[in-house]
């Protein structure tokens, strides 16, 4: 008998299409069934000019969310950073499987690190929270370089470093991972330098909210500690009423003693794209039972945060 393929709505980028083959590769190992891929160009492909006029937030996601309301493809595969933390009513999380390396990397010419660059140094980044934080430790530690905002997707980006034009680009060790260039990474850099985005090296696979088979099918790739974790990232950015495109960094890790998982920490970080000023705080609880538990964890943060002056340190946005 031959059954109907799954079919898998994803974007067309070199990293879209990686991580959504082997999203499809899992996919077909838990379910036994055949898995389509589906390429669907969305608003931020066609249009570099309206992604920075609308300035990033969901824009990747909504024409995939489209497919999926339409019922023309079955599940589709986010970026979890990239995705909006308000979550349609008729779309869930299926699943949130095992998060990448979260961290930031830096990928500089003549194997550089982040810290023996040269004085003047240029360093590409589209990204405010990697320029404030960057910059915050330039300040710290007497480094002196330049920011210099870039867009475009991996490859692009690295190449501006190839072509002398840049002295180095900060990215994603996931991304670089998932396409299969980690081995161009000159320094991986810690996450008490540069807290990651929310959710960052982490997917999220969705489907409509009536489709209880595939869900449940979908739930064996779930890992529910990566799921606790980015919710209450996500949760940490929702409450501070933050986009994408804000200059917050949050990461939720467990404390262990030796094998025994004692407690979750979720530390996050607002800040001036200049480095000047920065709120960066940490929470340390028992690790969350619950959706909700993750969510008053985030929110728990964001309180402390926003009462330190947050807010008024995320006005900036990508340029
Ligand atoms: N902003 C774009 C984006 N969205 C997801 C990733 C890859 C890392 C991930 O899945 O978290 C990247 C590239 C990057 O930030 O270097």
């Amino acid at each position: 008998m031959t059954q109907q393929p799954l079919r898998l709505g994803t974007r067309r980028s070199k990293l879209a299409m990686a991580q959504s083959g082997q999203v499809a590769d899992a996919v077909r190992r838990v379910t036994g069934r055949p898995v389509e891929l589906v390429e669907i160009t969305t608003y931020g492909d066609v249009s570099r000019e309206a992604l920075a006029q609308i300035g990033g937030t969901g824009v990747f996601v909504t024409a995939l969310r489209d497919a999926l309301l339409k019922g023309e493809v079955d599940f589709a595969v986010h970026s979890l950073k990239d995705l909006p933390t308000a979550q349609p009513e008729e779309l869930v999380l299926a699943a949130v499987p095992v998060r990448e390396d979260p961290r930031d990397v830096l990928v500089a010419r003549d194997a550089l690190k982040f810290t023996d660059l040269p004085r003047g140094a240029r360093i590409g980044t589209g990204s405010p929270r990697r320029m404030a934080q960057l910059n915050a430790y330039a300040r710290a530690h007497g480094l002196d370089i330049e920011a210099v905002p870039i867009r475009g997707n991996v490859d692009t980006r690295i190449r501006y470093v190839r072509d002398g034009e840049l002295d180095a680009v900060v990215l994603a060790a996931a991304g670089l991972q998932r396409i299969g260039r980690i081995d161009e990474v000159t320094d991986f850099l810690s996450v008490d330098t540069v807290l990651p985005a929310p959710g960052q090296g982490a997917l999220a696979i969705e489907c409509t909210a009536d489709n209880a088979d595939l869900i449940a099918a979908l739930g064996e790739l779930d890992d529910p500690f990566t799921r606790v974790a980015v919710t209450a990232e996500r949760s940490l950015l929702a409450a501070l009423e933050a986009g994408c495109s804000a200059p917050v960094g949050a990461l939720a890790d467990l404390l262990a003693d030796g094998q025994i998982v004692k407690e979750m920490r979720l530390r996050g970080v607002v800040g001036t794209t200049d480095g000047t000023r920065m709120v960066q705080l940490s929470t340390t609880g028992p690790v969350p039972e619950t959706h909700d538990q993750a969510l008053a964890l985030g929110r728990e943060l964001a309180t402390e945060m926003l009462a330190q002056g947050a807010a008024g340190l995320m006005g900036e946005r990508a340029q």
